[in-house]
């Protein structure tokens, strides 16, 4: 019966006699049929003693960290370490020894209670003495058989975590695996030695092997067996698929899949997709449940980061990924109260997790894009069907529907954002809506870059960087100007109405009819055509003709009204010769315009995917192809267009394009709305992206003289500026910010990032009647200078007239748009060419860059539209207020236009001269004072105010000059003895 004595653990020995020891391997014919006894032995055991009932533990009044504090201490830490790692050693030369020397030891240890340890000892074969057999016969022969080894690597890993304080491995992920491959590598080995001890087996074979599963693997095989017979091997074979597949994480099964599907970019899964996504420098942080319950028992900020091979994705650069600092283990009590993000940086959630929730969206983004595209290649279809269109007789014909050329953007992706510490000083402000919004794509860019790291999740990566590694070493990224409203979420295509594909809307027969015309008239004058040819835009079709040779262009130009005439249409323009083209254009309007929608305008590559400053996607060109421009290059716009023609959806656009691509951080309005009405509408995103004087209610201004004093404080912001450019040695605002973001510009030194400031003037004209000149001349010294400073100015008006566009402004502002104006002159005034006033009006626009003039198709963007976006940016976090412009008080003295605000004792020392001036001339103005007295205009303005404090002058009129109160020098000596000295 010695064959099997570990399974008669608790049958009572004999005493120890001087008899030879009964051998393990006595001969396997006197054993019984080998079940029975075994079954017998386990019914013959005696039943423990029945436990007595659980009291409830009282704990002690002391708390629990200050009985187990000694855990926190390194030293015992480290005495804990190493004793388990040299456990781990003494366990594998124990283990190793039992299977050479186990058979012979059994008996020494199992007549240990008869016999004195010294002997015993001696006696043993172990190579570590009594101790290793007595832990190998446990272990192995009672317990797991062979698979015991597997406890040695967990106390290796518990020793070299304690010790060396990191490990790439979680203690639960070595716990599962191990205790797994103990559990069912006995089971499967106790079952192999069951089936060898079928009475047809080699019976000296099962002898030789019986040590491999150990007493509980063979009891629970022999369980099994009875139980379900051959049925033991499925549910071997089960436990084995279901580990794997809960362990590693299976999702796909690759059975019968070829290599190129292999390749093909994996959406499938949202493990597959976080696993790719949160790759970092040949690290997967995965998030699976194991990790979970790390977290619970270390709350150190902590991402898991298991070697999952090698990574095909780059890793970004900037950004290195340590593996979390190992904290001191935590008593069970903090543990327990420890809230999840406890001791996690507030604004930087795991990427894994960000990644995790971007990939349903990512997938849907992409499906709407494939749409999109698919749509794209149905107007491309359709272009060349007409492409295709036979020529007409006469001189050769060809015309094409220009079809979209540009690859529409993928939509945005929607990340969760991180919160940070601006998130949490402002309780009053809305929070975001927790549902994750989508990000334009360098918005993952967020403003970020694609394949840039998230800002936040750079910050993140750093707080938990090793401490021992100084910040000052690494890569000088993580000053983000963006971070203080780091959740803020870039605007989505969704808020902006879908209009459907455009379709083409000029006919073929419209097309033939219209250039049998053109040849027809030229005709008539004796101008042959060598060759024609159309290009349908959105709202002109242009007709591109390559006269015969030796005939004069300006023959052709001078037949604008016969052409328009034979063709019955308005709007006609004759551009001779078509810039670079070789060919006269001659554009005609359309009888069916298409509207350009904004959406179809936001969604293609090229404004998506944009790298300029200040991007404005104003419509599309003749050829169809998306117009955008860069506000920053222009630097300063000028629009004027009659009433109704489409500015204001012009400045609306403009306006929209901005706040899609920008984040608050980098932009701020200023917008002047003499109007009222045109731009409250913006009024919603004014802790987002509105700069305003200090003390005042409203950021959008309507009031002329808080105009005149807002441009005045642009002009002294524009000077602190270049102060602090010059401070900074940088030739304009993009190299200050990209050397204050590296850190390399001390904010102590007044050095701060600078947004750009976009000033919007809806109505010139009306500013211009009521203050002339003190508009005038900020806005000029404003476009004159501003450009480099990161100032840019948008002004319209509906009365391009010399009187408003005077010019000083003209001369500053080389960029100008000009819907349809009324007449010639106007169309002069604001391009210096004629042409606006043969637009067909609806957005219908001619932009004028230098000597470039191009005809685009404003797109369309309604007032609906603008207050979807308005409510989506001003329902997210803001900052606490709007962005502050400098205060004009402390250096034009002109103050916020309060002369009561005026302190008498700081009178100017030119005061009574002044006061003498105005009364001679009778006239209250300060370029009077500023031409009489030699003054520049701040003071002029300083002395005006002091002037009307005292009652000289009455208040500001506009241009108008003030009124004089004292009538004669007489009365103002008489008063100016009377004032305080
Ligand atoms: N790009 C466009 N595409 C299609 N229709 C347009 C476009 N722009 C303007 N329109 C049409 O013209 C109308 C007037 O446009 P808008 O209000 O912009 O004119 P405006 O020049 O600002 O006039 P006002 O100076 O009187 O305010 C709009 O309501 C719209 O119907």
């Amino acid at each position: 019966m010695a064959k099997n004595t570990y399974r008669q653990t608790s049958s009572p020995e004999p005493a120890r006699t001087n008899e030879p020891r009964p051998v393990r391997n006595q001969p396997r014919q006197n054993a019984e049929p080998a079940r029975e006894p075994r079954r017998n032995d386990a019914k013959a055991a005696p039943k423990p003693a029945p436990k007595a009932p659980r009291q409830p533990l009282k704990l002690p009044s002391v708390k629990l960290g200050n009985v187990f504090g000694f855990l926190r201490d390194r030293r015992f830490q480290l005495f804990l370490g190493f004793f388990f790692l040299l456990t781990s050693i003494y366990l594998t030369i124990a283990f190793v020894s039992f299977l050479f020397t186990g058979h012979a030891d059994q008996s020494v240890v199992e007549s240990l209670n008869a016999t004195p340890v010294k002997e015993a000892g001696q006696e043993s074969g172990n190579w570590l003495g009594l101790l290793g057999a007595m832990l190998a016969e446990l272990l192995i022969h009672k317990g797991f058989g062979v698979a015991a080894f597997a406890v040695i690597p967990i106390v290796f890993f518990l020793g070299y975590k304690i010790v060396f304080r990191r490990a790439e491995l979680s203690l639960s992920y070595v716990l599962a695996l191990c205790l797994f491959t103990m559990g069912w590598l006995s089971l499967l080995l106790g079952y192999v030695v069951l089936t060898l001890e079928a009475p047809d087996a080699d019976p000296a074979l099962a002898h030789s092997l019986d040590f491999l599963s150990g007493g509980v693997g063979y009891e629970a095989a022999l369980w099994l067996d009875s139980l379900i017979g051959w049925g033991t091997v499925l549910l071997l074979a089960f436990l084995l698929i279901s580990f794997v597949v809960y362990f590693f994480n299976v999702t796909t099964l690759n059975l019968g899949r070829s290599k190129a599907d292999d390749d093909e970019p994996a959406f499938g899964t949202a493990a597959q997709a976080q696993t790719a996504a949160a790759s970092i420098n040949g690290f997967n942080a995965v998030v699976t449940a194991d990790d979970e319950e790390e977290e619970e028992e270390d709350p150190a900020p902590q991402m898991t980061l298991r070697r999952v091979g090698p990574v095909a994705t780059p890793a970004p650069a900037p950004v290195q990924a340590v593996p979390a600092p190992e904290l001191d283990e935590p008593e069970e009590e903090e543990l327990d109260d420890a809230p999840a993000i406890a001791s996690g940086p507030i604004n930087s959630p795991s990427p894994a997790l960000s990644a995790a929730a971007a990939v349903p969206l990512t997938v849907a983004s992409s499906s709407v894009a494939a749409t999109l595209a698919s749509a794209s290649a149905a107007i491309a279809a359709a272009g060349a069907s007409a492409a295709a269109a036979p020529a007409a007789s006469g001189p050769s014909f060809s015309f094409e529907t220009p079809t979209d050329p540009e690859p529409v953007a993928a939509l945005p992706t929607r990340v969760p954002t991180p919160l940070s510490m601006a998130d949490l000083a402002d309780d009053d402000a809305p929070l975001p809506v927790s549902a994750p919004r989508e990000t334009a794509g360098p918005a993952l860019q967020i403003d970020s870059q694609p394949g840039e790291l998230d800002p936040a999740a750079g910050a993140d990566m750093a707080a938990i960087a090793d401490d021992d590694q100084d910040m000052e070493t690494m890569p000088a990224v993580n000053y983000d100007p963006t971070l203080d409203l780091s959740r803020y979420q870039y605007p989505t295509l969704e808020l902006l109405n879908d209009y459907g594909v455009a379709k083409a809307q000029v006919s073929k027969e419209e097309l033939e009819a219209n250039k049998d015309r053109i040849v027809e008239t030229l005709g008539h004058y004796g101008i042959n055509i060598a060759s024609i040819k159309a290009t349908i835009g959105p709202t002109v079709t242009l007709y591109e003709i390559v006269p015969d040779a030796g005939v004069r262009i300006s023959k052709i130009k001078s037949l604008e009204d016969d052409i328009a005439l034979s063709l019955a249409a308005l709007g006609i323009r004759i551009i001779a010769p078509s810039p670079g083209k070789g060919t006269i254009g001659i554009e005609v309007p359309n009888t069916k315009k298409e509207m350009v929608s904004i959406r179809s305008v936001f969604a293609t590559d090229k404004f998506a995917s944009t790298e300029m400053d200040l991007p404005i996607a104003f419509g599309r060109t003749i050829t169809n192809e998306v117009f955008v421009v860069d506000l920053a290059k222009m630097p300063h716009l000028l629009m004027a267009g009659a009433t109704g023609q489409g500015k204001s959806v012009g400045l609306n656009v403009i306006l929209a394009s901005l706040l899609y691509k920008r984040h608050p951080a980098q932009l701020k309005f200023v917008l002047v709305d003499p109007k009222k009405v045109e731009l409250s509408i913006f009024n919603k995103i004014e802790r987002h992206f509105l700069a305003k004087l200090p003390d005042t209610d409203e950021a959008i201004i309507t009031d002329t003289k808080k105009v005149v004093n807002t441009l005045n404080s642009l002009c002294m912001e524009m000077d602190r500026r270049y102060d602090l450019l010059k401070d900074a040695g940088c030739r304009n605002l993009k190299e200050y910010n990209r050397k204050f973001i590296e850190r390399r510009l001390n904010p102590k030194k007044g050095h701060r990032y600078m947004p750009f400031i976009v000033l919007v003037i809806d109505e010139l004209a009306d500013l211009m009647m009521t203050a002339g000149k003190e508009v005038e001349t900020p806005i000029a010294r404003l476009a004159q200078l501003a450009r480099a400073i990161g100032i840019h100015l948008i002004v319209a008006t509906q009365r391009p007239s010399v009187n408003v566009i005077t010019g000083i402004i003209k001369a500053n502002f080389p960029c100008r748009i000009s819907f349809k104006v009324t007449s010639k002159i106007d169309s002069r005034t604001i391009l210096d060419a004629g042409g606006a006033d043969q637009l067909v009006g609806q957005g219908d626009m001619l932009i004028s860059q230098g000597s470039d003039i191009i005809r685009v198709q404003c797109a369309f963007i309604d007032t609906p539209e603008v207050d979807r976006l308005c409510d989506y940016i001003g329902e997210q976090q803001g900052y606490p207020d709007a962005y502050l412009l400098p205060e004009v008080v402390g250096e034009s003295g002109s103050g916020s236009g309060d002369a009561e605000d005026f302190d008498p004792s700081s009178r100017d020392s030119m005061f009574e001269e002044a006061a003498r001036v105005i009364v001679t001339h009778q006239q209250g103005s300060t370029s009077l004072l500023q031409r009489r007295l030699k003054l520049g205009y701040n003071r002029a303005g300083r002395l005006i105010d002091q002037l009307e404090h005292f009652g000289i002058v009455g208040p500001f009129e506009g241009s108008k000059a003030r009124e004089v109160l004292i009538p004669d020098e007489y009365s103002l000596e008489q008063l100016l003895n009377n004032l305080p000295k």
